[in-house]
């Protein structure tokens, strides 16, 4: 089944977006459509704006020009139809993680009361595997409990957009294949669809978990290029590898890479 057909309400729509830091011109003339329920991957060079372009999708930063509209409303700020989630966790560390979760959960979900509010964030722990450690402090999980935790805070939000800024990064390989397992799960079980924006810079981690891979480069901020991922789902990494065609369209976006970063190197 497609997942570029739409599901109403949670498409995302960017138009002539430019940004700056003062003087510096970190994104210029991004032009991004993304379909409901579609799982785009943001790639590109440090620098190249990724995370910047996600905080401005999140409202946490402002456009200098351009338009953002997530779901057919102009984004003026942050807000419950965007979860965002960043490599580092951003647990509440004075609240155990059943409370963490509860809280998104009392967001989504004001006039719930109490117990209910309880139950939901114990369903959502048990979806990321994580149904004993509710009654534990972030401090007591592992690097990885804690991304799980961190995603079932998100996922609690039952936001139609999931931001995500390198949220595997900061994992060991087995811990960043296990969540990049779960994640694709729970993003294909969504009814509808959640839309997911996912920025990395690991090539390979994009073209396993996106439908679309969106090249940035450098100097300012800018899309590149832009790929449909091909390959059938469920993904497996061993297929993935044995394909001929991976190997091609992951050589074509490392040479865009590479081709962008040397066009930036001081002449010196
Ligand atoms: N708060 C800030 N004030 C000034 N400049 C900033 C600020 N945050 C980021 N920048 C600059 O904006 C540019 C883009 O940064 P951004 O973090 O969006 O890039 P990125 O592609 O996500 O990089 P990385 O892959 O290293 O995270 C960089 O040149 C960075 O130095």
């Amino acid at each position: 089944m497609s997942t570029r057909g739409g599901h109403g309400g949670n498409d995302l729509q960017v138009n002539g977006l430019a940004f700056a830091y003062g003087e510096q011109l970190i994104l210029q003339g991004i032009d991004l459509t993304v379909a409901g329920g579609e799982f785009v991957a943001l790639l590109g060079p440090s620098g190249s704006g990724k995370s910047t372009l996600l905080r401005l999708l999140a409202g946490l930063e402002k456009p200098a020009r351009g338009r953002i509209s997530a779901g057919g409303h102009e984004v003026a700020g942050p807000g419950p139809d965007r979860a965002v989630v960043f490599q580092n966790y951003s647990l509440f560390p004075w609240m155990t993680v059943g409370d963490n979760v509860a809280e998104a959960v009392a967001k989504a979900h004001p006039k719930l009361d109490r117990a209910e509010r309880r139950r939901r964030a114990w369903e959502q722990l048990d979806r990321v595997g994580l149904g004993e450690a509710a009654a534990r402090h972030p401090f007591e999980l592992s690097g990885g409990m804690q991304q799980r935790a961190a995603i079932a805070r998100a996922l609690a939000l039952e936001s139609p957009f999931l931001l995500m800024d390198e949220p595997f990064g900061a994992l060991d390989p087995v811990n960043r294949a296990r969540l990049q397992d779960l994640l694709v799960e729970v993003w294909e079980r969504g009814q509808p669809r959640r839309t997911v924006i996912f920025v990395t810079h690991d090539v390979d981690e994009a073209l396993l978990l996106a439908d679309r891979v969106v090249v940035m480069g450098a100097s300012p901020g800018r899309i590149i290029a832009e790929h449909t991922v091909p390959f059938p789902r469920p993904r497996r990494r061993a297929a993935l590898l044995g394909d001929d065609s991976f190997h091609a369209l992951r050589e074509r976006i490392t040479d865009a890479l590479d081709a962008d970063t040397l066009a930036h190197l001081d002449p010196a």
